[in-house]
């Protein structure tokens, strides 16, 4: 009898492909094949093998297997169906995005050339270095704390070259070596972890003892030392055959986080972000789904990669809203994470010292254990933080006459400041201030930033761009000026103010050439003196030591806005910047600028009570029926005109008849053109988020069923993150 194997493909559709597979073979679930698909052949997963294909259906027989075991394991297989099935996603996209793009493509699951191993041969050779050349002094060392040959690929992780290394080995002090054998990589570099606080060794007591599944949530105010609960954790939980997950918003940010973790893991360490090339990818997809183990830092695709010995999940800074894919499959690796836990019967951390609204209701309703550490560690204390009315102060470039004097008095005592302002470019607006026009973008129905370095004017919601006019296109006159502040005029300003101090912007502009953030991290990690301009990216996990002074730059544009999750994201992003101050032995200062000092919202920021805060935020959550109470999905519309998208989500509204949900529009997006097109949504809330799954699941069974237009575009965010 030959067996019937259901395929999924790598393609958008809502189906799987039943085909035959010739006597003598056998697959199983997981495993990559090729199939005959139209007038080509595919590459496909098996997603059941034994099933009964419908009647009269003419089946093509299966091509061959491309490996002899499931690319998926079983636990991954389950993990990213229920997700498929959870976020409304076609089951094939999703599996796929488990596999490395070599594998996507159809490539051997093996690394076509062996990797090199490399290690040190003499240990004072480093005395013969010129003293310039601190990065292989920094290799040596790194092989020297090794233990053991490293294999290249995670050499140049961690930035270093193959130049770098021939230079040491013609000098003779490392050479290539055998690779050691699998599951021998050394463990443990450096065996003395720092010794707990005591705040930290009762929040460690209070983690979970046990291996099967807990979730906890770990509320840990800004510079308690998280990541050394992390690490004590993993030593001391994590058994050397077992592997681990660590997911973070961002690696490139943060580098000295996976410095410390490499410090005592070594080569147990790998790391998975977006800037891994296709055969980095590969490497380590392959050492995951080997079983090697690893302890694995990653970005949120990381929670797709192909466990088999997972121990233990860590989510760091778990409230970052990075963790929710905001386009395709729109997964959150956060609750996806939780769920692999649950699979794996394995513990999950979730930490932060903002938490979600969310996860603080799981740790109400009973699903997640909290645990609190209150405690800056070291000699480090809270900062203090300060609400500063900008109404009637005269302003120079955003910042008020205190702010300076603060910043000023800073720098004087050899420490560093922060200043945070939420909008990158030079200025949100560029205006004729004789006939009031203002540069708009021809394609969205937004403004055009204003980047004065290369004097053009950006949309930052597609790549239109022109350059910036003298004259006015309305009027012809030159009073043509800059309204509002962005990054770029605050390190303008800032550079004049203070011409002897170096002012460092962090933002996407100015980060997108590669090394760019290393080399800033280690300018502040120095301790001089010197300003930090940025956006939210200077917000993300830092800890610099020297930081005494935050500056908010303004404070209020979460205030008013129409999305319900604004005042939540504004809270949390304001507390975590002003985290950065005084994480040394001296004391920190955070200073707000705002034009609504009375606002109680901010008025409690000032108190630094994040839980007293989140408290209310779930208060009027509750009053206004809203998530996490209720279950949240979004369908959004896109079509050439407006007509056509609220159109087609009204039928949709129509046709909706079930009481047990509540239905919001349709209306037209806060951004209702975006690239040309026009953009509504419908919002749908249930009590239960299982009854509005399966209300989403037949709306997607009935609009694939339908003809509708090419033109018209419909995607359905499940636990949306952005609702306006
Ligand atoms: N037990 C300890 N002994 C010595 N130093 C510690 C200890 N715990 C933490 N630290 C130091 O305190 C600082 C803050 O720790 P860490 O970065 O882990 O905090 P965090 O809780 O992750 O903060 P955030 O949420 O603000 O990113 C670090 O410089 C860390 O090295
Ligand atoms: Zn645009």
């Amino acid at each position: 009898m030959s067996q019937t194997v259901r395929v999924a493909l790598n393609r958008p559709i809502r189906r799987l492909f039943d085909y035959w597979v010739p006597e003598g073979r056998q697959l199983c679930p997981g495993q990559r094949l090729r199939v005959p698909f139209g007038p080509r052949s595919a590459i496909g997963l098996v997603v059941e093998t034994g099933v009964t294909p419908p009647p009269g259906l003419e089946l093509k027989p299966a091509g061959a297997a491309l490996e002899n075991w499931p690319a998926l394991p079983p636990e991954t297989l389950e993990l990213l169906s229920w997700a498929a099935s959870y976020y409304q996603h076609p089951l094939g996209e999703c599996l796929f995005m488990a596999l490395p793009p070599a594998l996507r493509r159809g490539q051997p699951a093996e690394l076509t050339a062996p990797e090199s191993f490399w290690q040190l041969i003499d240990v004072s050779g480093s005395t013969n270095l010129p003293a310039n050349a601190h990065r292989q002094r920094e290799l040596m060392e790194q092989l020297r704390l090794a233990e053991g040959p490293v294999p290249w690929s995670q050499l140049r992780q961690q930035g270093y070259t193959k130049a770098q290394l021939h230079s040491l080995g013609q000098k003779g002090l490392v050479r290539a070596a055998e690779k050691p054998a699998v599951n021998q990589l050394p463990s443990t570099t450096e065996s003395n972890l720092p010794p707990l606080t005591g705040a930290q060794q009762e929040a460690f007591r209070a983690l979970p003892q046990e291996c099967g599944f807990s979730a906890t949530l770990l509320y840990g105010i800004t510079g308690s030392g998280k990541t050394e609960l992390y690490l004590h954790y993993l030593q001391d939980r994590l058994e050397d055959a077992g592997q681990a997950l660590v997911l973070v918003p961002e690696i490139n940010l943060t580098p000295q986080t996976v410095a410390r973790f490499r410090r005592y893991f070594g080569g147990r360490i790998v790391v998975w972000h977006s800037a891994l090339n296709d055969r980095e990818r590969l490497e380590t997809w392959l050492r995951v789904r080997n079983g090697e183990p690893v302890i694995l830092i990653g970005t949120r695709s990381a929670v797709l990669l192909p466990f088999t010995r997972l121990q233990a999940i860590i989510v760091d800074e778990e409230h970052d809203s990075s963790y929710k894919q905001g386009e395709g499959f729109r997964y959150s690796a956060r609750d996806m994470a939780v769920f692999r836990a649950q699979r794996n019967h394995c513990p999950v951390i979730l930490g932060s010292a903002t938490p979600s609204l969310e996860s603080l209701h799981n740790a109400r309703t009973g699903k997640y254990t909290r645990v609190d550490l209150t405690e800056r560690a070291g000699n480090a204390t809270e900062p203090t933080i300060s609400l500063l009315d900008i109404r009637s102060r005269p302003l120079e470039g955003g910042l008020s006459r205190p702010a300076i004097q603060a910043i000023g008095a800073a720098l004087e005592a050899r420490q560093q400041v922060l200043i945070y302002i939420n909008r990158r470019g030079y200025s949100p607006v560029l205006m004729c201030f004789d006939c009031g026009h203002i540069a708009e973008c021809p394609h969205c129905d937004t403004r055009l930033t204003y980047h004065r370095r290369d004097r053009a004017l950006r949309c930052h919601h597609c790549d239109y761009q022109q350059p910036a006019f003298r004259h006015c296109p309305k009027c012809d006159s030159e009073a043509c000026h800059p309204v509002g502040q962005g990054t770029e005029r605050a390190e303008e300003v800032l550079a004049t103010a203070f011409p002897a101090t170096p002012v460092l912007r962090i933002d996407r502009d100015s980060t997108q050439r590669k090394g760019s953030i290393q080399s800033i991290i280690s300018q502040v990690n120095e301790g001089n003196p010197c300003i930090l301009v940025g956006t939210q990216m200077v917000a993300k996990g830092h800890d610099f030591h020297n930081i005494t002074l935050v500056v908010v730059i303004n404070a209020d544009g979460g205030l008013f806005s129409v999305d319900f999750r604004a005042p939540e994201q504004m809270v949390q992003t304001l507390l975590q910047v002003s985290g950065r101050a005084g994480r040394g032995s001296l004391p920190g200062k955070v200073l707000i600028q705002t034009c609504h000092s009375d606002h109680p919202l901010l008025q409690s920021l000032a108190g630094g009570n994040y839980l007293a805060m989140a408290k209310q935020l779930l208060t009027e959550r509750q009053e206004s029926a809203l998530p996490p109470f209720r279950a949240m999905a979004i369908v959004r519309a896109e079509a050439p005109s407006m007509e056509e998208a609220l159109g087609f989500l009204d039928q949709i509204r129509q046709q909706l008849t079930d009481d047990a949900v509540e239905i919001w529009g349709p209306l037209p997006a806060a951004l209702a053109r975006k690239a040309d097109r026009h953009r509504a949504q419908l919002i749908l809330q249930a009590d239960r988020r299982g009854h509005l799954n399966r209300v989403v699941s037949r709306l997607c069974a009935d609009l694939d069923s339908r003809r509708l237009p090419t033109s018209l575009r419909w995607i359905i965010d499940i636990d949306p993150l952005e609702t306006s």
